[in-house]
């Protein structure tokens, strides 16, 4: 188990990590999701004992990551850009880490950098962006490590070895390795995880896949039989995510406190239908008007 304990981090004295607290489960495939600037990659590091918390821990196993440097052989961070090894070929690279991580498997990154269809004696430094996204993907999880965090691991990817790097997250996940994937690609992620981590001001959220099913949030279709109730759509608790003639798509926040829906019910709109609700709606729902952007 990875948990993270109130974690604190500023940087430059501005607060991007405030009282993060989760656990990531053995085996599972977790999405770490929010705005530009919200703190996903700093998170990461922190979660790799690559960037030491101001306060709190992260934890592999009960014991601290930070304090035990060894136990970093079983987390490895997937930088975007690999800027690090620019000077090195990707063989150097594998050579480097094969002293590092116990388990690097030699063949698996040979095999993987093949599939790929990418040169093991280029220096990384003249690789496409998208090349180099491959590599750090491939060289990741050749160190057999048990929790292998992603940052946008199919950033700048084309869509053909976007699908060859998805595959290989998922027979990484079906052998049991952890992953945490940070992306905006939504979509992708919804297909892929178990669970959701949503930053927001510093903090994060959990979400299961159930949840993002619909347990805290609504999405109707909803015919009005009047007048649209303008007051009650700029509510708190409500959302308009389109609004085309007299239909309107609404996102309804159903947690406790909030009325949103029998509101709505007692107006007897002429329609009502409920949608699916998908991770782009909890992503709006929960962050959109917001800005994080720092
Ligand atoms: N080395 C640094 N020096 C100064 N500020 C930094 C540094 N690294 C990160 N920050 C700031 O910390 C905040 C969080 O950055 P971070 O890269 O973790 O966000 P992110 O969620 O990964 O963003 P994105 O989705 O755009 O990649 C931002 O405000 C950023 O400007």
């Amino acid at each position: 188990m990875l948990t993270v304990r109130n974690l604190h981090k500023a940087i430059d004295r501005r607060p991007v990590l405030k009282q993060v607290e989760f656990a990531v489960a053995p085996g599972l495939v977790a999405g770490l999701i929010g705005r530009n600037g919200a703190g996903k990659t700093t998170l990461l590091k922190t979660m790799a004992g690559i960037i030491d918390p101001d306060h709190g821990t992260v934890e592999y196993e009960g014991q601290s990551v930070h304090r035990h440097p060894s136990l970093k052989r079983e987390i490895v961070f997937v930088p975007d850009n690999p800027e690090g090894w620019f000077g090195y070929t990707a063989w150097g690279c594998a050579d480097l880490y094969a002293q590092v991580y116990p388990r690097f498997d030699m063949a698996y990154f040979k095999d993987t950098m093949r599939r790929f269809g990418l040169p093991v004696d280029r220096n990384i430094r003249h690789f496409s962006k998208g090349m180099r996204m491959m590599f750090s993907t491939a060289l990741g999880l050749s160190t057999k490590a048990r929790y292998v965090l992603l940052d946008e691991p199919t950033n700048g990817v084309d869509p053909i070895a976007k699908k060859q790097v998805l595959s290989l997250l998922m027979e990484a996940a079906a052998e049991g390795v952890s992953l945490v994937i940070s992306s905006h690609l939504l979509e992708e992620l919804e297909r892929m995880t178990d669970t959701i981590l949503l930053m927001k001001d510093g903090a994060v959220e959990t979400h299961t896949s159930e949840d993002v099913a619909g347990g805290r949030v609504m999405k109707l279709q909803v015919v009005f039989a009047g007048e649209a109730p303008e007051m009650w759509l700029e509510g708190r608790h409500v959302r308009v995510l389109e609004n085309i003639g007299r239909v309107y798509t609404l996102l309804l926040n159903t947690e406790p406190g909030s009325a949103a829906y029998e509101e709505l019910q007692g107006m007897e709109p002429l329609l009502m239908e409920p949608l699916p609700v998908k991770l782009d709606d909890l992503y709006v729902w929960k962050l959109g008007g917001e800005t994080d952007v720092g």
